[in-house]
This record gives structure tokens, C-alpha cells and sequence, in this order.
């Protein structure tokens, strides 16, 4: 149990946050079926990624890590993958899991994937119902649950329409793609973060993304080269800043070199649609766009999200809550079903907790109303993660504006994605 701290002063001071989860996971994987050597820098050694790293190994890939800069000697394709002597541990991590069933399609073995009690209640047919349509076979629970037991061999090609909006299912399809003699299409019901699409690009795949940013096609037998990945730093991590330098009066910080790509900049538009004050300041760089950014506190408005705009912020949907805790009035977050197949029932959990704040919070099958209020009543002093890192972080961020003195169970989750993410809020806090 951790005590969790307020910030009577504000926030103040500058902070590089630890390198982007999902660029992370897609340099490992591309880096192991690449021709060469990867280096790649900024590197998230969070526990999720260092699930990646650990489950390539075990298939043969050599990799070493020195803190941040990681180096892959690529294996020239999934073919020259070796079959695992165990199960492949996926902890806590769903895109661990679902871009590997991807990328172990094309390996000449059959490997096993388990993981975490969490993990272990999460849909994996999403994932494994488009693969079947290229050829793959892959077993699950009657569950449609982990274990999975991906039966790896020829994949074809073809045009698959994905029925859930999701980065990790589109990403899966496109990375058993790389060893189909034809063309892979993905139709996307919704467009979502495209970061397994640029660094193709960048490795060298020929990779187009229709004007409707929902078909995207990959030419078949791409060569693949090592490259220099430079990862920036993770947006969904800055959020936690951005929202406590919003909401904790006299605050101002300034985040530098942030992701910037537009399919994860959900949370600045609803920042700025309420009323929070935060500049943008872009730098020229190629493939992913990064840049600084400073926010200072301030009074918002609710907000009413749809579906069409949960994609771009899915991973922040709790921050939106926290944020709409301290409006002045109601918000709804509606067409996010998919919150509550994240680490957590996110939707059930954020009620469970926003509640003990004293906020008062609405459930719908597909999302929350909030009501805010300028000043909480805790109920209880005890908030819970629920094993969730992102709840966790969230209420960590709550408890900076509290008047009550408050703890935190189960903290020990943050190190999924932010392990230094208590140092870094405290930098900030000390920084006044
Ligand atoms: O592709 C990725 O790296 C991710 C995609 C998202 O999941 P879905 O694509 O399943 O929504 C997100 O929630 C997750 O944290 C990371
Ligand atoms: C949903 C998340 O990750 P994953 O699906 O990789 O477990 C997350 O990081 O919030």
C-alpha cells in the first residue's frame, strides 16, 4: 500500500517521459524478422515490453539490453525463428500477445502463449478469428481465452474486415502478412494507431493507407532491414501530467519530446475542447511526429465523447473521467465497450473509484456519466488499482488536488508501462 501524496504548491518543471509502449513492442518484432541489426533507443523497459523482449528470445531472437538502448540481431524472417523449449509468458499484456499470434504465424513451429489472471480473461478471438481467414491456425479456450496454442506455418494472403476497432487485431493481421506470397488488405472499422504501419515503412515494406485511413494494404515478401529506432516519448505516460498540471491549481510543466501522431492526440483535443490551456510546440522529425508540451492549470467544461473518437484516446479514457471529476457539470464517454476488455473492467472500476471520491458517476453498457465537482468528499481513504497500471496512475493524479490524506493499493501495477512513474510525478510536485 503506498501513501499518496497532494500538491498544495502545483506542479512546476520540465520532464522527458519514458519511451512509447507500442513503438516499443513493434521495434523488438520487426527488429527480430528484419535482415540485420536493430538498435533501437528510448527503449520503454516497462514490464509489458520486457514481456516482448523476453518472448523473442525464447523463440531464438538475440537480444541485448543495456537500461534504454536495445540491439536485436534480426533473424531474416519468422522462418528462422526456433521453437520454444516452454510456454511464451505474455504477463500482463495484450499487445504482447495478440502481435506475436501475428508474427508466430509465419514460424515453422507451434508455440504456446499464457498469461497473467488479468490476461487470461481477455477476448483473443478478435485476433485469431481474422488470422483463420489467412490460413492460421490458432486454439483457444472455449473461453475464446489464453492459452493459445498458434500452429505456425504457410500464410496466405488476402482482404480482411476486422470487426472490432483495434490497433493490436490490425497489427496482428498485418505482421503474419509478412510471410504471405500476396497481398494482405485490413479494412478498419474505425481508424486506429498506426505505428505498426510507419515502422514497416521504415524497415522497408511497401505499406499504403487508403484516403479513408481504414484499408491498408501490404505487398507481399517485403525486405526487411535493420534500422535505427529512435522511440519518443510515450504520450499516454505524458497524459498524467498533462491532467495533473490541469487540474492541480499553479501548476506548469512543460513534457518534452512527446509522441505527437495524430491517431494517439485524443487527449489533447479533449483537453482543449475543455477549456484546459496547453501548447503544442511540433519538431521536424521524420516517420513518427514528436514535439514539447506545456500546460498550465485551469478550470474545465465537460465533455461528450462518441465512438468515432474513442480510438485516438482509448488508452486515456481514465484521465477523461478524472478530468470531467473536476468540471463544472456532466460529461458522458459513450461507444467505449472496449474499456471494459482493457487490464480491468475499466468502466466498472472507475465508478468503483470515482465514487470513493465523493464524484458522482453513471454506467452505461458502453461508457460513464460523470458529473464534477470543484471540491471532492472522499468516502474512504483507501483507492485501489484493481492490478491495473492505468487506474493506478490515474488515482495517483487524483490525490495530488484531495484535501484528505489518501493510499493507493495494488501500486505496484504502474510498472507495466511507467515503473519510474512515481520519481517522475514526485520531480514535478518537488519542482514548485
Ligand atoms: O496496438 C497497441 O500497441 C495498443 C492498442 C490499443 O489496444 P486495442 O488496439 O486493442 O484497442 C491500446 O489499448 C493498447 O494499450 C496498445
Ligand atoms: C490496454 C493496454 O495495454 P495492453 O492491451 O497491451 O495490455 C494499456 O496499456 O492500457
Amino acid at each position: 500500500m503506498r501513501k499518496l501524496e497532494s500538491a498544495p504548491h502545483g506542479l512546476h518543471g520540465q520532464l522527458e517521459v519514458p519511451g512509447d509502449k507500442s513503438i516499443s513492442h513493434r521495434a523488438l518484432m520487426l527488429g527480430a524478422v528484419a535482415t540485420g541489426t536493430t538498435t533501437i533507443e528510448h527503449w520503454l523497459p516497462g514490464a509489458d515490453c520486457l514481456h516482448t523482449l523476453q518472448a523473442l528470445r525464447d523463440v531464438g531472437v538475440i537480444i541485448e539490453r543495456q537500461g534504454t538502448q536495445v540491439t536485436v540481431q534480426g533473424q531474416g524472417g519468422a522462418q528462422h525463428f526456433t521453437a520454444p523449449t516452454a510456454p511464451l509468458e505474455m504477463g500482463n499484456s495484450g499487445t504482447t500477445t495478440r502481435l506475436l499470434m501475428g508474427l508466430l504465424s509465419g514460424a515453422p513451429f507451434t508455440s504456446t502463449l499464457v498469461g497473467d489472471a488479468s490476461l487470461q480473461q481477455r477476448p483473443m478471438q478478435r485476433v485469431t478469428t481474422p488470422l483463420a481467414e489467412l490460413g492460421v491456425t490458432i486454439d483457444l479456450t472455449e473461453a475464446g481465452t489464453l492459452p493459445a496454442h498458434v500452429h505456425g506455418g504457410p500464410v496466405h494472403g488476402g482482404t480482411v474486415r476486422l470487426a472490432v476497432a483495434s490497433a493490436q487485431v490490425k497489427s496482428a493481421v498485418l505482421l503474419a502478412g509478412l510471410t504471405a506470397p500476396e497481398p494482405t488488405v485490413v479494412v478498419e472499422k474505425l481508424p486506429t494507431r498506426d505505428h505498426t504501419e510507419i515502422m514497416l515503412r521504415q524497415f522497408g515494406a511497401e505499406v499504403t493507407t487508403a484516403a479513408d485511413h481504414r484499408t491498408i494494404t501490404l505487398q507481399p515478401h517485403p525486405q526487411l532491414t535493420g534500422q535505427t529506432v529512435v522511440v519518443p516519448g510515450d504520450l499516454s505516460s505524458a497524459a498524467f501530467f498533462l491532467v495533473a498540471a490541469t487540474i492541480v491549481p499553479n501548476s506548469e510543466i512543460r513534457l518534452t519530446n512527446v509522441n505527437l501522431n495524430p491517431t494517439r492526440t485524443g487527449i489533447l483535443r479533449v483537453l482543449t475542447e475543455m477549456g484546459a490551456d496547453v501548447t503544442v510546440q511540433p519538431m521536424t522529425s521524420a516517420g513518427e511526429p514528436r514535439g514539447d508540451l506545456i500546460v498550465r492549470s485551469q478550470q474545465l467544461r465537460p465533455i461528450h465523447l462518441t465512438a468515432s473518437e474513442i480510438p485516438a484516446v482509448i488508452d486515456e479514457l481514465p484521465l477523461v473521467a478524472l478530468l470531467a471529476a473536476t468540471a463544472n457539470g456532466t460529461s458522458t464517454i459513450r461507444g467505449a465497450a472496449e474499456l471494459r476488455v482493457k487490464e480491468t473492467d475499466r468502466i466498472a472500476v472507475l465508478k468503483t473509484e470515482l465514487e470513493k471520491l465523493g464524484v458522482t458517476v453513471s454506467e452505461y453498457p458502453d461508457g460513464l456519466a460523470i458529473t464534477g465537482r470543484p471540491e471532492w468528499q472522499p468516502q474512504t481513504t483507501q483507492l485501489d488499482s484493481h492490478g491495473d497500471h492505468r487506474i493506478g496512475m490515474m488515482l495517483a493524479i487524483a490525490a495530488l488536488r484531495s484535501q484528505t490524506p489518501l493510499t493507493l493499493q495494488n501500486e505496484s501495477a504502474v510498472a507495466v508501462s511507467y515503473p519510474q512513474f512515481f520519481t517522475d510525478l514526485e520531480h514535478l510536485r518537488e519542482g514548485s
